[in-house]
Protein backbone atom coordinates (compact mmCIF):
# COMPACT_ATOMS: atom_id res chain seq x y z
CA UNK A 1 0.00 0.00 0.00
CA UNK A 2 1.84 3.65 -1.20
CA UNK A 3 1.42 6.16 1.44
CA UNK A 4 0.23 10.01 -0.03
CA UNK A 5 4.10 10.79 0.45
CA UNK A 6 5.43 9.13 -2.16
CA UNK A 7 7.46 9.90 -5.06
CA UNK A 8 7.07 8.57 -8.57
CA UNK A 9 8.17 8.88 -12.04
CA UNK A 10 6.02 8.95 -14.14
CA UNK A 11 5.47 9.96 -18.17
CA UNK A 12 2.93 12.68 -18.61
CA UNK A 13 0.39 10.62 -21.08
CA UNK A 14 -2.48 13.98 -21.74
CA UNK A 15 -2.70 17.96 -21.29
CA UNK A 16 -5.40 19.76 -21.10
CA UNK A 17 -4.77 23.27 -20.30
CA UNK A 18 -2.82 23.61 -17.05
CA UNK A 19 -4.32 19.84 -15.80
CA UNK A 20 -2.26 16.56 -16.65
CA UNK A 21 -2.52 13.38 -16.62
CA UNK A 22 0.88 10.68 -15.61
CA UNK A 23 1.38 7.16 -16.42
CA UNK A 24 3.54 6.09 -13.57
CA UNK A 25 3.89 2.03 -14.16
CA UNK A 26 0.67 1.72 -15.35
CA UNK A 27 -0.84 3.93 -12.49
CA UNK A 28 -2.65 6.97 -13.73
CA UNK A 29 -2.30 10.40 -11.73
CA UNK A 30 -4.28 13.60 -12.38
CA UNK A 31 -1.49 16.35 -11.99
CA UNK A 32 -1.00 20.19 -11.21
CA UNK A 33 2.47 21.94 -11.45
CA UNK A 34 3.08 23.78 -8.25
CA UNK A 35 2.18 27.22 -8.72
CA UNK A 36 1.20 28.69 -12.31
CA UNK A 37 3.94 27.30 -14.13
CA UNK A 38 2.58 25.66 -17.61
CA UNK A 39 6.19 24.12 -18.97
CA UNK A 40 5.11 20.44 -18.84
CA UNK A 41 4.73 18.55 -22.17
CA UNK A 42 3.28 15.22 -23.15
CA UNK A 43 6.24 13.06 -23.16
CA UNK A 44 7.76 14.30 -20.48
CA UNK A 45 9.41 12.37 -17.51
CA UNK A 46 8.14 14.10 -14.58
CA UNK A 47 9.20 12.98 -11.16
CA UNK A 48 5.50 13.35 -8.51
CA UNK A 49 4.67 13.66 -5.11
CA UNK A 50 1.53 12.20 -4.79
CA UNK A 51 -1.40 14.30 -2.69
CA UNK A 52 -4.04 11.50 -2.69
CA UNK A 53 -5.00 7.97 -4.15
CA UNK A 54 -5.16 9.31 -7.97
CA UNK A 55 -3.34 12.78 -7.56
CA UNK A 56 -0.02 14.26 -7.90
CA UNK A 57 2.34 17.01 -7.62
CA UNK A 58 4.92 17.68 -10.56
CA UNK A 59 8.05 17.98 -8.10
CA UNK A 60 10.63 18.16 -11.60
CA UNK A 61 11.04 17.26 -15.11
CA UNK A 62 13.78 15.43 -16.14
CA UNK A 63 15.89 16.69 -18.85
CA UNK A 64 14.40 16.36 -21.94
CA UNK A 65 16.36 15.13 -25.45
CA UNK A 66 14.28 16.75 -27.48
CA UNK A 67 11.32 19.21 -27.42
CA UNK A 68 8.79 20.15 -29.61
CA UNK A 69 6.42 23.19 -29.47
CA UNK A 70 5.05 26.29 -31.27
CA UNK A 71 4.56 29.71 -30.80
CA UNK A 72 3.23 33.33 -30.99
CA UNK A 73 4.10 36.97 -30.84
CA UNK A 74 3.24 36.50 -27.21
CA UNK A 75 4.05 33.14 -25.61
CA UNK A 76 4.93 29.44 -26.62
CA UNK A 77 2.71 26.35 -27.10
CA UNK A 78 4.67 23.02 -26.03
CA UNK A 79 3.85 20.09 -28.06
CA UNK A 80 5.35 16.95 -27.22
CA UNK A 81 8.86 16.31 -25.00
CA UNK A 82 11.28 13.48 -26.07
CA UNK A 83 10.05 12.39 -29.30
CA UNK A 84 12.02 10.63 -31.79
CA UNK A 85 9.79 10.82 -34.62
CA UNK A 86 7.59 13.62 -36.43
CA UNK A 87 4.97 12.08 -38.93
CA UNK A 88 3.09 15.07 -40.85
CA UNK A 89 -0.18 13.40 -42.13
CA UNK A 90 -1.35 15.06 -45.35
CA UNK A 91 -4.16 13.68 -47.63
CA UNK A 92 -5.37 13.79 -50.81
CA UNK A 93 -7.98 15.41 -49.72
CA UNK A 94 -8.86 18.15 -48.05
CA UNK A 95 -6.55 19.81 -49.68
CA UNK A 96 -3.34 20.45 -47.37
CA UNK A 97 -1.38 23.68 -47.11
CA UNK A 98 2.44 23.90 -48.22
CA UNK A 99 2.88 26.44 -45.22
CA UNK A 100 1.79 24.28 -42.51
CA UNK A 101 3.93 21.54 -43.48
CA UNK A 102 7.07 23.22 -44.46
CA UNK A 103 6.61 25.08 -40.65
CA UNK A 104 6.46 21.95 -38.91
CA UNK A 105 8.96 20.20 -40.84
CA UNK A 106 11.30 23.48 -39.89
CA UNK A 107 10.28 22.73 -36.25
CA UNK A 108 11.25 19.14 -36.48
CA UNK A 109 14.87 20.67 -37.83
CA UNK A 110 15.21 23.18 -35.38
CA UNK A 111 14.59 20.62 -32.69
CA UNK A 112 16.46 17.53 -34.23
CA UNK A 113 13.57 15.19 -34.63
CA UNK A 114 13.26 13.12 -37.53
CA UNK A 115 10.39 14.11 -39.90
CA UNK A 116 8.31 11.91 -42.51
CA UNK A 117 5.55 12.72 -44.61
CA UNK A 118 2.03 10.22 -44.72
CA UNK A 119 -0.01 11.01 -47.78
CA UNK A 120 -2.96 9.51 -46.38
CA UNK A 121 -6.32 8.96 -48.41
CA UNK A 122 -4.68 7.66 -51.89
CA UNK A 123 -7.42 6.20 -52.55
CA UNK A 124 -8.98 9.23 -54.02
CA UNK A 125 -7.49 8.87 -57.32
CA UNK A 126 -8.49 11.96 -59.09
CA UNK A 127 -6.80 13.88 -56.70
CA UNK A 128 -3.59 11.52 -55.90
CA UNK A 129 -1.56 12.48 -59.11
CA UNK A 130 -1.25 16.50 -57.60
CA UNK A 131 -1.07 15.61 -54.05
CA UNK A 132 1.48 12.55 -54.87
CA UNK A 133 3.91 15.73 -56.94
CA UNK A 134 3.00 17.66 -53.51
CA UNK A 135 4.10 15.82 -51.15
CA UNK A 136 7.23 14.59 -53.85
CA UNK A 137 8.70 18.54 -53.22
CA UNK A 138 9.05 16.84 -49.72
CA UNK A 139 10.42 13.58 -50.58
CA UNK A 140 12.90 15.48 -52.65
CA UNK A 141 13.87 17.48 -49.80
CA UNK A 142 14.95 13.99 -47.61
CA UNK A 143 11.93 13.54 -46.10
CA UNK A 144 10.01 10.17 -46.89
CA UNK A 145 6.90 10.04 -48.12
CA UNK A 146 4.41 7.16 -47.12
CA UNK A 147 1.45 6.55 -49.48
CA UNK A 148 -1.47 5.21 -47.29
CA UNK A 149 -5.14 4.70 -47.10
CA UNK A 150 -6.51 4.76 -43.78
CA UNK A 151 -9.61 3.49 -44.72
CA UNK A 152 -9.69 1.60 -47.93
CA UNK A 153 -6.35 -0.32 -47.38
CA UNK A 154 -6.16 -0.86 -43.42
CA UNK A 155 -3.54 -3.52 -43.54
CA UNK A 156 -1.17 -2.17 -45.72
CA UNK A 157 -1.33 1.14 -43.65
CA UNK A 158 -1.05 -1.05 -40.62
CA UNK A 159 2.03 -3.01 -42.00
CA UNK A 160 3.66 0.12 -43.56
CA UNK A 161 3.43 2.25 -40.19
CA UNK A 162 4.56 -0.29 -37.55
CA UNK A 163 8.09 -0.85 -38.74
CA UNK A 164 8.59 3.22 -38.46
CA UNK A 165 7.25 3.42 -35.23
CA UNK A 166 9.00 0.42 -33.86
CA UNK A 167 11.25 1.67 -31.09
CA UNK A 168 10.89 5.28 -31.72
CA UNK A 169 8.47 8.10 -29.50
CA UNK A 170 6.65 9.70 -32.12
CA UNK A 171 3.54 11.99 -33.11
CA UNK A 172 1.12 12.73 -35.89
CA UNK A 173 0.76 16.29 -36.37
CA UNK A 174 -1.98 17.24 -39.23
CA UNK A 175 -4.45 19.70 -40.69
CA UNK A 176 -8.11 18.97 -39.77
CA UNK A 177 -9.77 15.93 -41.66
CA UNK A 178 -6.70 14.15 -43.01
CA UNK A 179 -7.11 11.33 -41.41
CA UNK A 180 -4.90 11.46 -38.29
CA UNK A 181 -7.37 10.18 -35.89
CA UNK A 182 -8.44 7.22 -38.31
CA UNK A 183 -4.67 6.27 -38.37
CA UNK A 184 -4.52 6.19 -35.09
CA UNK A 185 -7.24 3.95 -34.28
CA UNK A 186 -5.86 1.40 -36.72
CA UNK A 187 -2.31 1.74 -34.89
CA UNK A 188 -3.95 1.56 -31.20
CA UNK A 189 -7.04 -0.49 -30.97
CA UNK A 190 -8.01 0.57 -27.31
CA UNK A 191 -7.50 4.27 -28.71
CA UNK A 192 -11.06 5.13 -28.13
CA UNK A 193 -11.09 3.64 -24.08
CA UNK A 194 -8.33 5.15 -23.73
CA UNK A 195 -9.31 8.69 -24.89
CA UNK A 196 -12.44 8.43 -22.56
CA UNK A 197 -10.89 7.17 -19.35
CA UNK A 198 -8.20 10.51 -20.09
CA UNK A 199 -10.75 12.59 -20.86
CA UNK A 200 -12.71 11.53 -17.87
CA UNK A 201 -9.68 11.85 -15.64
CA UNK A 202 -9.23 15.45 -17.18
CA UNK A 203 -12.67 16.07 -17.25
CA UNK A 204 -12.62 17.73 -20.43
CA UNK A 205 -16.14 16.42 -20.98
CA UNK A 206 -16.93 16.03 -24.77
CA UNK A 207 -14.13 17.53 -25.94
CA UNK A 208 -12.41 14.48 -26.37
CA UNK A 209 -10.73 15.59 -30.25
CA UNK A 210 -9.16 18.98 -28.31
CA UNK A 211 -6.33 17.34 -26.16
CA UNK A 212 -2.92 15.79 -27.03
CA UNK A 213 -2.40 12.47 -25.36
CA UNK A 214 0.03 9.82 -25.27
CA UNK A 215 -0.66 5.81 -26.62
CA UNK A 216 2.14 3.11 -25.52
CA UNK A 217 3.03 1.02 -28.25
CA UNK A 218 4.31 -2.92 -27.99
CA UNK A 219 7.76 -2.49 -26.72
CA UNK A 220 8.04 0.41 -24.69
CA UNK A 221 7.38 2.69 -27.93
CA UNK A 222 4.81 5.16 -27.91
CA UNK A 223 2.90 7.57 -30.30
CA UNK A 224 1.24 11.00 -29.70
CA UNK A 225 -1.82 12.17 -31.14
CA UNK A 226 -2.66 16.00 -30.91
CA UNK A 227 -5.22 17.68 -32.27
CA UNK A 228 -5.54 19.22 -35.79
CA UNK A 229 -4.09 22.19 -35.93
CA UNK A 230 -4.28 25.51 -38.67
CA UNK A 231 -1.47 27.44 -37.94
CA UNK A 232 2.07 26.79 -36.68
CA UNK A 233 3.91 29.98 -35.46
CA UNK A 234 8.24 30.17 -34.95
CA UNK A 235 8.53 33.00 -33.23
CA UNK A 236 11.20 31.60 -31.37
CA UNK A 237 13.49 30.43 -33.60
CA UNK A 238 16.46 32.61 -33.94
CA UNK A 239 18.38 33.03 -37.24
CA UNK A 240 20.95 31.29 -36.94
CA UNK A 241 18.75 28.34 -36.29
CA UNK A 242 16.22 29.26 -39.27
CA UNK A 243 18.99 28.87 -42.16
CA UNK A 244 19.69 25.94 -40.81
CA UNK A 245 16.22 24.10 -40.39
CA UNK A 246 15.59 24.62 -43.81
CA UNK A 247 17.61 21.49 -45.51
CA UNK A 248 17.91 22.60 -48.93
CA UNK A 249 20.01 25.07 -47.78
CA UNK A 250 23.01 23.39 -46.24
CA UNK A 251 24.71 23.00 -49.24
CA UNK A 252 25.41 26.86 -49.58
CA UNK A 253 25.63 28.44 -46.02
CA UNK A 254 29.18 29.86 -46.05
CA UNK A 255 29.33 30.26 -49.70
CA UNK A 256 27.44 33.75 -49.43
CA UNK A 257 29.88 36.72 -49.76
CA UNK A 258 29.20 38.03 -46.09
CA UNK A 259 29.50 35.76 -43.46
CA UNK A 260 26.76 37.06 -41.40
CA UNK A 261 24.10 37.37 -44.85
CA UNK A 262 20.36 36.52 -43.85
CA UNK A 263 20.01 35.36 -47.84
CA UNK A 264 17.28 37.96 -47.95
CA UNK A 265 18.77 40.74 -50.54
CA UNK A 266 22.47 40.32 -50.38
CA UNK A 267 24.91 40.82 -53.23
CA UNK A 268 26.11 37.03 -54.28
CA UNK A 269 24.38 34.96 -51.73
CA UNK A 270 24.78 31.49 -52.38
CA UNK A 271 21.38 31.13 -50.98
CA UNK A 272 19.80 33.88 -53.94
CA UNK A 273 21.46 32.51 -56.47
CA UNK A 274 20.10 28.59 -55.45
CA UNK A 275 17.08 30.25 -55.19
CA UNK A 276 17.59 32.04 -58.71
CA UNK A 277 18.91 28.87 -60.82
CA UNK A 278 15.83 26.62 -59.62
CA UNK A 279 17.51 24.51 -56.73
CA UNK A 280 15.93 25.96 -53.84
CA UNK A 281 12.23 25.95 -54.43
CA UNK A 282 11.04 29.82 -54.12
CA UNK A 283 7.88 29.17 -51.74
CA UNK A 284 10.69 27.84 -49.31
CA UNK A 285 12.99 30.81 -49.26
CA UNK A 286 9.86 32.92 -49.12
CA UNK A 287 8.53 31.44 -46.03
CA UNK A 288 11.95 31.42 -44.81
CA UNK A 289 12.06 35.16 -45.48
CA UNK A 290 8.26 35.27 -43.32
CA UNK A 291 9.93 32.91 -40.51
CA UNK A 292 13.18 35.13 -40.48
CA UNK A 293 10.41 38.28 -39.64
CA UNK A 294 8.21 36.42 -37.50
CA UNK A 295 11.48 35.70 -35.47
CA UNK A 296 12.68 39.51 -35.03
CA UNK A 297 8.88 40.00 -33.52
CA UNK A 298 8.46 37.71 -29.96
CA UNK A 299 7.50 40.31 -27.01
CA UNK A 300 8.41 37.39 -24.27
N1 LIG B 1 -11.39 8.19 -48.64
C1 LIG B 1 -10.74 8.15 -47.50
N2 LIG B 1 -11.25 8.74 -46.42
C2 LIG B 1 -10.55 8.68 -45.26
C3 LIG B 1 -9.31 8.00 -45.16
N3 LIG B 1 -8.86 8.14 -43.90
C4 LIG B 1 -9.78 8.87 -43.24
N4 LIG B 1 -10.81 9.20 -44.05
C5 LIG B 1 -12.01 9.98 -43.72
O1 LIG B 1 -11.65 11.34 -43.54
C6 LIG B 1 -12.45 11.94 -42.52
C7 LIG B 1 -11.56 12.58 -41.47
O2 LIG B 1 -10.84 11.56 -40.80
P1 LIG B 1 -10.31 11.70 -39.30
O3 LIG B 1 -9.53 10.49 -39.00
O4 LIG B 1 -11.41 12.09 -38.40
O5 LIG B 1 -9.36 12.97 -39.51
P2 LIG B 1 -8.46 13.76 -38.46
O6 LIG B 1 -7.25 14.15 -39.19
O7 LIG B 1 -8.29 12.99 -37.21
O8 LIG B 1 -9.33 15.04 -38.18
P3 LIG B 1 -9.54 15.82 -36.79
O9 LIG B 1 -10.11 14.84 -35.83
O10 LIG B 1 -10.47 16.92 -37.16
O11 LIG B 1 -8.17 16.31 -36.38
C8 LIG B 1 -13.33 10.82 -41.97
O12 LIG B 1 -14.60 10.91 -42.58
C9 LIG B 1 -12.60 9.55 -42.40
O13 LIG B 1 -13.47 8.46 -42.57
C10 LIG B 1 -8.80 7.37 -46.33
O14 LIG B 1 -7.72 6.75 -46.36
N5 LIG B 1 -9.55 7.47 -47.48
ZN1 LIG C 1 23.25 34.43 -48.24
Amino acid sequence: MSSVTDTLTGTIIAAHGRHYLADANGEKLQCVTRGKKTNVAVGDIVHLQKTSENQAVIERIADRTTLLYRSDQYKSKLLAANITRLFIVVATEPGFADDLVSRSLVAAEAAGIEAHIILNKVDVEALLPRARERAGLYGSLGYPVHELSATAKPEHAVETLTPLLDGQSSIFIGQSGMGKSSLINLLVPDADIAVREISEALDTGKHTTTFTRLYWLLGGASIIDSPGFQEFGLYHLSEGMLERAFVEFKPYLGGCKYYNCRHLQEPQCAVLEAVAAGKIARYRHELYGQLLHESAQTLY
